[in-house]
Protein backbone atom coordinates (compact mmCIF):
# COMPACT_ATOMS: atom_id res chain seq x y z
CA UNK A 1 0.00 0.00 0.00
CA UNK A 2 1.35 3.06 -0.85
CA UNK A 3 1.53 6.55 1.80
CA UNK A 4 -1.26 8.15 -0.68
CA UNK A 5 -3.83 5.14 0.64
CA UNK A 6 -2.93 5.25 4.19
CA UNK A 7 -5.40 6.24 6.59
CA UNK A 8 -5.13 8.16 9.80
CA UNK A 9 -7.20 7.91 13.04
CA UNK A 10 -7.29 9.71 15.43
CA UNK A 11 -8.04 7.84 19.27
CA UNK A 12 -8.78 10.40 22.13
CA UNK A 13 -7.90 8.15 25.29
CA UNK A 14 -6.44 5.04 26.30
CA UNK A 15 -8.84 1.88 25.98
CA UNK A 16 -9.46 -0.77 28.30
CA UNK A 17 -6.45 -2.92 27.98
CA UNK A 18 -7.76 -5.80 25.47
CA UNK A 19 -8.79 -2.73 22.98
CA UNK A 20 -5.64 -0.84 23.93
CA UNK A 21 -3.37 -3.94 22.71
CA UNK A 22 -5.14 -4.23 19.75
CA UNK A 23 -4.59 -0.38 18.80
CA UNK A 24 -1.17 -0.99 19.88
CA UNK A 25 -0.74 -4.21 17.60
CA UNK A 26 -2.04 -1.73 14.80
CA UNK A 27 -4.63 -1.83 11.47
CA UNK A 28 -3.00 -2.00 8.30
CA UNK A 29 -2.86 0.89 6.02
CA UNK A 30 -4.03 2.53 9.74
CA UNK A 31 -1.94 5.41 11.42
CA UNK A 32 -3.16 5.90 14.84
CA UNK A 33 -2.46 8.83 16.59
CA UNK A 34 -3.83 8.69 19.95
CA UNK A 35 -3.98 11.14 23.22
CA UNK A 36 -2.57 8.65 26.17
CA UNK A 37 -3.12 11.03 29.08
CA UNK A 38 -5.93 9.67 31.79
CA UNK A 39 -7.82 12.99 31.32
CA UNK A 40 -9.99 14.54 28.65
CA UNK A 41 -7.47 15.94 25.46
CA UNK A 42 -7.72 19.34 25.89
CA UNK A 43 -9.37 20.79 23.16
CA UNK A 44 -5.97 22.71 21.41
CA UNK A 45 -4.44 19.42 21.15
CA UNK A 46 -7.59 17.85 19.67
CA UNK A 47 -8.17 20.42 17.21
CA UNK A 48 -4.26 19.75 15.97
CA UNK A 49 -4.27 16.00 16.24
CA UNK A 50 -7.58 15.96 14.84
CA UNK A 51 -6.07 17.73 11.20
CA UNK A 52 -6.34 14.69 7.97
CA UNK A 53 -7.95 12.57 10.37
CA UNK A 54 -10.19 9.71 8.42
CA UNK A 55 -11.83 8.65 11.10
CA UNK A 56 -12.19 9.86 15.36
CA UNK A 57 -12.60 7.43 18.09
CA UNK A 58 -13.92 9.70 20.95
CA UNK A 59 -15.32 9.49 24.43
CA UNK A 60 -18.35 11.68 25.69
CA UNK A 61 -16.06 14.35 26.86
CA UNK A 62 -14.88 15.18 23.74
CA UNK A 63 -16.81 17.94 22.02
CA UNK A 64 -17.13 17.16 18.33
CA UNK A 65 -18.30 19.98 16.61
CA UNK A 66 -18.22 22.36 13.61
CA UNK A 67 -15.13 23.75 14.60
CA UNK A 68 -13.85 20.12 15.77
CA UNK A 69 -14.93 19.18 12.08
CA UNK A 70 -13.41 22.14 10.07
CA UNK A 71 -10.19 21.60 12.11
CA UNK A 72 -10.35 17.71 11.02
CA UNK A 73 -10.67 18.37 7.08
CA UNK A 74 -13.12 16.98 4.16
CA UNK A 75 -11.69 13.64 3.99
CA UNK A 76 -13.41 12.92 7.67
CA UNK A 77 -15.45 10.09 7.24
CA UNK A 78 -16.71 9.12 10.28
CA UNK A 79 -16.96 9.76 14.20
CA UNK A 80 -17.20 6.68 16.86
CA UNK A 81 -17.96 7.35 20.34
CA UNK A 82 -17.60 5.14 23.08
CA UNK A 83 -20.65 6.26 24.60
CA UNK A 84 -24.48 5.00 23.63
CA UNK A 85 -25.30 8.87 24.40
CA UNK A 86 -24.16 11.32 21.25
CA UNK A 87 -25.16 15.04 22.86
CA UNK A 88 -21.35 15.94 22.83
CA UNK A 89 -22.00 15.68 19.12
CA UNK A 90 -23.43 17.99 16.87
CA UNK A 91 -25.03 15.47 14.66
CA UNK A 92 -26.37 18.42 12.04
CA UNK A 93 -22.87 19.21 11.58
CA UNK A 94 -21.56 15.71 10.80
CA UNK A 95 -25.20 14.83 8.68
CA UNK A 96 -24.26 18.25 6.51
CA UNK A 97 -21.26 16.55 5.63
CA UNK A 98 -21.92 13.22 5.69
CA UNK A 99 -19.75 12.08 8.20
CA UNK A 100 -21.11 8.78 9.69
CA UNK A 101 -21.28 8.71 13.41
CA UNK A 102 -20.97 5.31 15.46
CA UNK A 103 -22.17 4.65 19.02
CA UNK A 104 -22.02 1.57 21.28
CA UNK A 105 -26.08 0.76 21.75
CA UNK A 106 -27.33 -2.15 24.07
CA UNK A 107 -23.63 -3.05 25.84
CA UNK A 108 -24.04 -1.37 28.49
CA UNK A 109 -27.70 -1.60 29.08
CA UNK A 110 -27.26 -3.97 32.30
CA UNK A 111 -24.37 -2.21 34.40
CA UNK A 112 -25.86 1.08 33.57
CA UNK A 113 -29.66 -0.77 35.07
CA UNK A 114 -27.45 -2.41 38.28
CA UNK A 115 -26.07 1.31 38.38
CA UNK A 116 -29.49 2.88 38.74
CA UNK A 117 -30.83 -0.21 40.84
CA UNK A 118 -28.02 0.59 43.53
CA UNK A 119 -28.73 4.10 42.96
CA UNK A 120 -32.29 3.94 44.20
CA UNK A 121 -31.63 1.46 47.09
CA UNK A 122 -28.96 3.55 48.39
CA UNK A 123 -30.79 6.71 48.18
CA UNK A 124 -33.56 5.24 50.05
CA UNK A 125 -31.99 3.20 52.51
CA UNK A 126 -30.18 6.23 53.30
CA UNK A 127 -26.40 4.63 52.67
CA UNK A 128 -24.56 7.67 52.66
CA UNK A 129 -25.47 8.68 56.09
CA UNK A 130 -25.28 5.24 57.24
CA UNK A 131 -21.21 4.94 55.80
CA UNK A 132 -20.70 8.58 57.38
CA UNK A 133 -22.16 7.63 61.00
CA UNK A 134 -19.52 4.66 61.18
CA UNK A 135 -16.83 6.57 60.16
CA UNK A 136 -17.21 9.56 61.84
CA UNK A 137 -18.31 7.25 65.18
CA UNK A 138 -21.74 8.48 65.21
CA UNK A 139 -23.11 5.00 65.55
CA UNK A 140 -24.73 4.47 68.52
CA UNK A 141 -26.69 1.54 70.09
CA UNK A 142 -29.39 -0.02 67.71
CA UNK A 143 -32.26 1.91 67.51
CA UNK A 144 -35.90 1.15 66.31
CA UNK A 145 -36.23 4.74 64.87
CA UNK A 146 -32.75 5.49 63.59
CA UNK A 147 -32.18 5.68 59.81
CA UNK A 148 -34.99 4.73 58.77
CA UNK A 149 -35.31 4.58 54.87
CA UNK A 150 -37.80 3.42 52.68
CA UNK A 151 -38.52 0.31 50.57
CA UNK A 152 -39.67 -0.37 47.02
CA UNK A 153 -42.41 -3.19 48.37
CA UNK A 154 -46.06 -1.99 46.57
CA UNK A 155 -44.60 1.57 45.80
CA UNK A 156 -45.09 3.04 42.39
CA UNK A 157 -42.08 3.61 40.68
CA UNK A 158 -41.66 6.36 37.29
CA UNK A 159 -39.37 5.69 34.92
CA UNK A 160 -39.03 8.55 32.14
CA UNK A 161 -37.70 7.10 29.37
CA UNK A 162 -38.56 3.49 28.54
CA UNK A 163 -35.92 2.49 26.11
CA UNK A 164 -32.99 -0.44 26.60
CA UNK A 165 -31.80 0.79 29.47
CA UNK A 166 -35.83 2.00 31.15
CA UNK A 167 -36.86 -1.69 30.27
CA UNK A 168 -33.80 -3.06 32.14
CA UNK A 169 -34.27 -1.07 35.18
CA UNK A 170 -37.81 -1.93 35.55
CA UNK A 171 -37.33 -5.65 34.98
CA UNK A 172 -35.16 -5.20 38.03
CA UNK A 173 -36.80 -3.08 40.56
CA UNK A 174 -39.90 -5.65 39.64
CA UNK A 175 -38.37 -7.94 41.85
CA UNK A 176 -37.99 -5.84 44.73
CA UNK A 177 -42.10 -6.01 44.78
CA UNK A 178 -42.49 -2.47 42.66
CA UNK A 179 -46.49 -2.40 42.85
CA UNK A 180 -46.62 -0.40 39.59
CA UNK A 181 -44.78 1.71 36.94
CA UNK A 182 -45.68 4.47 35.56
CA UNK A 183 -43.33 6.00 32.54
CA UNK A 184 -43.20 8.93 30.25
CA UNK A 185 -41.27 9.02 26.99
CA UNK A 186 -41.60 10.14 23.00
CA UNK A 187 -44.74 7.69 22.54
CA UNK A 188 -46.48 4.36 24.36
CA UNK A 189 -44.74 1.72 23.82
CA UNK A 190 -47.38 -0.95 24.22
CA UNK A 191 -44.53 -4.00 22.43
CA UNK A 192 -41.91 -2.87 25.23
CA UNK A 193 -44.77 -2.70 28.50
CA UNK A 194 -45.37 -6.64 27.74
CA UNK A 195 -41.30 -6.83 28.22
CA UNK A 196 -41.41 -5.46 31.78
CA UNK A 197 -45.10 -7.09 32.42
CA UNK A 198 -47.26 -6.82 35.47
CA UNK A 199 -48.97 -2.99 35.68
CA UNK A 200 -47.41 -0.80 33.82
CA UNK A 201 -49.00 2.83 32.19
CA UNK A 202 -47.66 5.45 29.86
CA UNK A 203 -48.97 8.64 31.73
CA UNK A 204 -48.76 12.53 31.44
CA UNK A 205 -45.33 14.23 32.98
CA UNK A 206 -47.41 15.43 35.90
CA UNK A 207 -49.09 12.23 36.80
CA UNK A 208 -45.83 10.59 37.14
CA UNK A 209 -44.14 13.35 38.65
CA UNK A 210 -47.05 13.28 41.50
CA UNK A 211 -47.72 9.69 41.52
CA UNK A 212 -44.21 8.09 41.77
CA UNK A 213 -42.72 7.03 44.93
CA UNK A 214 -39.43 6.91 43.05
CA UNK A 215 -38.56 8.10 39.64
CA UNK A 216 -35.50 6.71 37.43
CA UNK A 217 -34.35 9.06 34.53
CA UNK A 218 -33.37 6.73 31.83
CA UNK A 219 -33.61 8.79 29.07
CA UNK A 220 -31.15 10.68 25.94
CA UNK A 221 -30.38 14.54 26.92
CA UNK A 222 -31.96 16.29 23.91
CA UNK A 223 -33.26 19.89 23.38
CA UNK A 224 -36.51 18.18 24.35
CA UNK A 225 -35.30 16.90 27.71
CA UNK A 226 -33.05 19.52 28.53
CA UNK A 227 -33.82 20.96 31.98
CA UNK A 228 -36.75 19.02 31.96
CA UNK A 229 -36.79 18.51 35.81
CA UNK A 230 -36.64 22.40 37.17
CA UNK A 231 -37.63 23.55 40.63
CA UNK A 232 -41.56 23.18 39.53
CA UNK A 233 -41.21 19.40 38.48
CA UNK A 234 -39.60 18.48 41.83
CA UNK A 235 -42.35 20.37 43.47
CA UNK A 236 -44.91 18.50 41.96
CA UNK A 237 -43.12 15.10 43.07
CA UNK A 238 -44.05 13.78 46.80
CA UNK A 239 -41.58 15.23 49.31
CA UNK A 240 -40.81 11.38 50.25
CA UNK A 241 -40.37 10.46 46.44
CA UNK A 242 -36.51 8.80 45.59
CA UNK A 243 -35.04 10.50 42.52
CA UNK A 244 -32.19 9.11 40.03
CA UNK A 245 -30.61 9.90 37.23
CA UNK A 246 -28.09 7.89 35.31
CA UNK A 247 -28.64 9.51 31.94
CA UNK A 248 -27.34 12.71 31.65
CA UNK A 249 -26.63 15.72 34.13
CA UNK A 250 -28.42 18.25 31.55
CA UNK A 251 -32.02 17.14 31.88
CA UNK A 252 -32.25 18.02 35.17
CA UNK A 253 -32.06 21.85 36.12
CA UNK A 254 -29.63 21.90 38.91
CA UNK A 255 -30.22 25.14 40.81
CA UNK A 256 -33.94 23.80 40.90
CA UNK A 257 -32.68 20.80 42.15
CA UNK A 258 -30.76 21.75 45.05
CA UNK A 259 -33.22 24.81 45.91
CA UNK A 260 -35.76 21.60 46.34
CA UNK A 261 -33.19 19.87 48.23
CA UNK A 262 -32.10 22.90 50.62
CA UNK A 263 -36.26 23.18 50.72
CA UNK A 264 -36.46 19.64 51.99
CA UNK A 265 -39.05 18.82 49.04
CA UNK A 266 -37.97 15.57 48.26
CA UNK A 267 -37.09 12.19 50.08
CA UNK A 268 -33.60 11.08 48.86
CA UNK A 269 -31.62 11.85 45.46
CA UNK A 270 -29.50 9.37 43.70
CA UNK A 271 -27.06 10.91 40.82
CA UNK A 272 -24.70 9.24 38.48
CA UNK A 273 -24.57 12.57 36.19
CA UNK A 274 -24.03 15.90 36.71
CA UNK A 275 -23.65 19.61 35.40
CA UNK A 276 -20.54 19.89 35.05
CA UNK A 277 -18.63 17.03 35.71
CA UNK A 278 -16.66 16.57 37.73
CA UNK A 279 -18.83 18.62 39.63
CA UNK A 280 -16.61 20.62 42.04
CA UNK A 281 -16.31 19.65 45.74
CA UNK A 282 -17.50 22.96 46.86
CA UNK A 283 -21.16 22.33 45.53
CA UNK A 284 -23.80 22.64 47.29
CA UNK A 285 -25.38 19.33 46.11
CA UNK A 286 -22.62 17.90 47.91
CA UNK A 287 -23.85 19.11 51.44
CA UNK A 288 -27.54 17.43 51.36
CA UNK A 289 -27.34 14.09 53.49
CA UNK A 290 -30.07 12.83 51.36
CA UNK A 291 -28.35 13.20 47.90
CA UNK A 292 -25.56 10.65 46.57
CA UNK A 293 -23.41 11.46 43.99
CA UNK A 294 -21.40 8.82 41.63
CA UNK A 295 -18.69 10.01 39.73
CA UNK A 296 -20.40 8.76 36.10
CA UNK A 297 -19.55 4.95 36.56
CA UNK A 298 -22.97 3.87 35.02
CA UNK A 299 -21.00 1.76 32.47
CA UNK A 300 -18.29 1.27 34.64
CA UNK A 301 -17.57 -2.21 34.75
CA UNK A 302 -14.74 -4.21 32.77
CA UNK A 303 -16.90 -6.22 30.55
CA UNK A 304 -19.29 -3.86 29.77
CA UNK A 305 -16.39 -0.77 28.88
CA UNK A 306 -14.51 -3.31 26.89
CA UNK A 307 -17.77 -4.58 25.15
CA UNK A 308 -17.90 -0.77 24.01
CA UNK A 309 -14.77 -0.07 22.99
CA UNK A 310 -14.31 -2.79 20.85
CA UNK A 311 -17.95 -1.86 18.89
CA UNK A 312 -16.37 1.72 19.15
CA UNK A 313 -13.21 0.34 17.23
CA UNK A 314 -15.26 -1.57 14.53
CA UNK A 315 -17.26 1.28 13.81
CA UNK A 316 -14.22 3.52 13.06
CA UNK A 317 -12.54 1.18 11.53
CA UNK A 318 -16.17 0.36 8.92
CA UNK A 319 -16.27 4.09 8.77
CA UNK A 320 -12.57 4.54 7.60
CA UNK A 321 -13.14 2.16 5.00
CA UNK A 322 -16.34 3.47 3.59
CA UNK A 323 -18.74 1.07 4.93
CA UNK A 324 -21.81 1.03 6.90
CA UNK A 325 -21.14 0.82 10.76
CA UNK A 326 -22.05 -1.90 12.40
CA UNK A 327 -23.53 0.40 15.06
CA UNK A 328 -24.59 4.07 13.52
CA UNK A 329 -26.15 6.28 15.99
CA UNK A 330 -29.28 6.40 13.50
CA UNK A 331 -29.91 2.38 13.38
O1 LIG B 1 -22.95 7.72 29.75
C1 LIG B 1 -22.51 6.84 29.08
C2 LIG B 1 -22.81 6.66 27.70
O2 LIG B 1 -23.53 7.45 27.10
O3 LIG B 1 -22.30 5.69 27.15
Amino acid sequence: MTDLQRSKLLVTRTLPQLSQARLDKGFDGVDIVQWKEDRAIPRQEFLKLAKGADGILCLLTDKVDAELLDAAGPQLKVVSTMSVGYDHVTVSELEARKIALGITPGVLTEATADTTVLLVLSAARRLREGVDAVIQGKWGTWSPTWLLGSQLTDKTVGIVGLGRIGVAVAKRLKAFGVQKFVYQGTRPKKDVEKEVGGEIEFVDMDRLLKESDVICVCCALTDKTKNMFDYAAFSKMKDSVVFVNTARGGIVEQDGLVRALREGKLGSVGLDVTVPEPLPTDSELLSFPNCIVLPHIGSGTLETRTAMSEIAIENVLSGIKGERLPHPHDA
